[in-house]
């Protein structure tokens, strides 16, 4: 599926206008656009990233990595997905960045969301859905989950997230309220921040392929 991970990357530059500050999103399929974004490094103002793995990749392009506090609102955020639904909603964190993912979303306009489609589902869940907790409420937060859900949370051990935290993965859901679910689950004392964008989901997605799909 990498060849559609790159052709729906590089349909995504489509979205960069001259003189913006471009918000990157994390993952193999986001990789694929930070190297065509390294083409335009002259005509953009920079990025602002939402990882340490896609900051080291800017970088190594050349690409300038300003600070969110100092960028302000961004026009635009381009990011994989791990799951997108009819409606543009999404499971992401498969890579444990979904918090600073979801902080860069917030704050743009545009979230162009690339994936391939593989991605695409009826209904979200079958992916685990990925929750970032404060290492302290771990078992708290999992017995929340399962009791609310019904849901079977996975503690990702050995994987500290760029904010110090560690991620649960719930499986076995078919989340059929999306909003509903990321609103009750952003509840629990110790949740850092779920991977559901629902709330605010991608306003365009980019399916990789001859030709890519624009939805
Ligand atoms: O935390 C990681 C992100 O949410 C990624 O955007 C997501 O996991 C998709 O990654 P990939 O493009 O590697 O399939």
């Amino acid at each position: 599926m990498s060849e559609a991970k790159k052709l729906a990357a590089e349909k995504a530059i489509d979205y960069v206008e001259d003189g913006m500050i471009v918000g990157v999103g994390t993952g193999s399929t986001v990789a694929y656009f930070i190297d065509a974004l390294a083409a335009w490094k002259h005509r953009i103002a920079g990025a602002v990233s939402s990882s340490e793995q896609s900051t080291a990749r800017l970088k190594s392009h050349g690409i300038e990595v300003i600070d969110p506090n100092v960028a302000g609102p961004l026009q635009l955020y381009v990011d994989g997905a791990d799951e997108c639904d009819p409606h543009k909603r999404l499971i992401k964190g498969g890579g444990a960045a979904l918090t600073r993912e979801k902080i860069i979303a917030e704050a743009s306009d545009k979230f162009v969301c690339i994936i391939d489609a593989s991605k695409q589902v009826p209904v979200l869940g079958k992916f685990p859905l990925p929750i970032e907790v404060i290492p302290m409420a771990r078992s708290l937060v999992a017995r929340e989950l399962l009791r609310m859900t019904g849901g079977q949370p996975v503690w990702r051990e050995g994987v500290v997230t760029d904010n110090g935290n560690w991620v649960l993965d719930l499986h076995n859901l078919a989340i059929t309220d999306p909003v509903g679910l990321e609103r009750e689950l952003n509840q629990i004392p110790g949740v850092v921040s779920v991977g559901l964008f629902a709330r605010r989901p991608a306003d365009v997605v980019i399916v990789g392929g001859e030709p890519p799909k624009v939805l």
